[in-house]
C-alpha cells in the first residue's frame, strides 16, 4: 500500500475483529491508535519478531459502548484513503510513530490490599473447603476467541464463602472506593468464584468490564488464599497502567505494578485497569498446592 496523505487528514476505518466483529470509525492519520493497530497487522507476516501484547479500547461514536479488544483478535484492517503499512523487512527498525499533537499521559495503577482479610480460622476453612471439593473445578473459559488466552481451574457454587466475601467487602466499601478514587455507585451485585492455578497456569492482559454482558463490573476483587509454606513461586498479579492518548482513546501502557499473592490477603482494583497472571510454577503439579482465589466484582446498577 502507498500513501500520499497528511498526518492530519481523516481516515475511515473498517476493523475486523476474531469471531466476525466488525466496526467502523474515523481517526486523523497520524493517531496511535491506528499505527497501533497498523502495527499488530504488519507484525503477523514476521513471526520473528515478538508481538506487544496490547488491549485496545475504543469508545463508539454518539456515546455507545467501549470496544475492547487484544491486538492479537485484529484480523484486518482496511482504511479510506490507503495508508502504509509499517515496513519491518529486511533489517527490522524500531517503530517510528508520526508525530502527534498530543503527549501520552502515563496513569498509573491504582489498587488496594489488605493482609490478614479473614480470620485464620476462615482462612483455615476455605481451603479445605476447595481440597474437598477438588472434583468440581472444571476448566476456565474466556469469551476471548483464543484458548491460549488462559489456563486455571474454575469452581462456581460455594456459598457460604461467597456470601462470607460479599459482607466483609460490603462493610468496607467505602474505604475501598476512596482508596480508589471511585465515585461512589449504587451496587447491583457482587459476583464471586474459585480459581485454582496449577503449574504453568496463568491469564495473559485483559480488563474485566470490556464486553456488553461484563460492562457494569466497577471493582475487581481478588482473595489470595494457598498452603502453608507457599507451594508454587510466581503468580503475582500484574497491574499495568494506562496510557492516555487523547480525552477518549485509553490504551494499555507497558509499565507495571506486581502484586504477589500472599495468603489471606486482598486486592481491589478498579474493573476496567488491565491486569494479567504471571505464570504460575508449582513443582509438585499437585492440585492442592494451587494458587488458589476467591474473586469476582462488584458491579453498579446500570
Ligand atoms: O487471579 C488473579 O490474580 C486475577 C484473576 C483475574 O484477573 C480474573 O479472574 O479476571
Ligand atoms: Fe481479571
Amino acid at each position: 500500500m502507498t500513501s500520499n496523505i497528511t498526518e492530519t487528514q481523516t481516515v475511515h476505518v473498517m476493523l475486523l475483529i476474531a469471531g466476525g466483529h466488525q466496526c467502523e470509525l474515523s481517526m486523523p492519520a497520524d493517531a496511535p491508535l491506528l499505527q497501533d493497530m497498523l502495527e499488530a497487522i504488519a507484525l503477523r507476516s514476521h513471526p520473528e519478531r515478538s508481538q506487544p501484547n496490547k488491549l485496545f479500547q475504543i469508545p463508539m461514536e454518539d456515546g455507545g459502548p467501549t470496544l475492547y479488544f487484544p491486538s492479537r483478535s485484529i484480523v484486518a484492517i482496511a482504511t479510506d484513503p490507503p495508508v502504509s503499512l509499517p515496513d519491518f523487512s529486511p533489517e527490522p527498525e524500531p517503530i517510528q510513530p508520526l508525530q502527534t499533537a498530543t503527549t501520552p499521559i502515563i496513569i498509573e495503577s491504582k489498587s488496594l490490599k489488605i493482609q490478614n482479610f479473614l480470620s485464620e480460622e476462615e482462612n483455615q476453612r476455605i481451603l479445605n473447603y476447595v481440597i474437598d471439593n477438588r472434583g468440581a473445578f472444571e476448566d476456565s473459559q474466556i469469551g476471548i476467541d483464543d484458548p491460549n488466552y488462559r489456563r486455571s481451574k474454575i469452581f462456581y457454587y460455594f456459598h457460604e464463602f461467597g456470601d462470607l466475601i460479599k459482607e466483609r467487602i460490603k462493610q468496607i466499601l467505602p474505604q475501598i472506593t476512596e482508596h480508589l478514587a471511585i465515585p461512589t455507585f449504587e451496587v447491583s451485585e457482587i459476583e464471586a468464584q474459585i480459581t485454582a492455578h496449577n503449574d504453568g497456569h496463568y491469564y495473559k492482559a485483559h480488563n474485566d468490564n470490556g464486553d456488553g454482558v461484563t460492562a457494569t463490573r466497577t471493582i475487581s476483587y481478588i482473595y489470595y488464599f494457598h498452603r502453608e509454606p507457599k507451594p508454587f513461586i510466581g503468580g503475582e498479579l500484574r497491574m499495568y497502567d494506562t496510557l492516555k492518548l487523547s480525552d477518549t482513546l485509553y490504551s494499555m501502557a507497558e509499565s507495571y505494578t506486581d502484586i504477589p499473592p500472599t495468603n489471606n490477603s486482598i486486592v481491589f482494583f478498579a474493573s476496567g485497569c488491565c491486569h494479567e497472571v504471571r505464570p504460575v510454577n508449582c513443582p509438585s503439579k499437585n492440585f492442592l498446592d494451587s494458587r488458589f482465589t476467591l474473586n469476582g466484582w462488584i458491579r453498579r446498577t446500570e
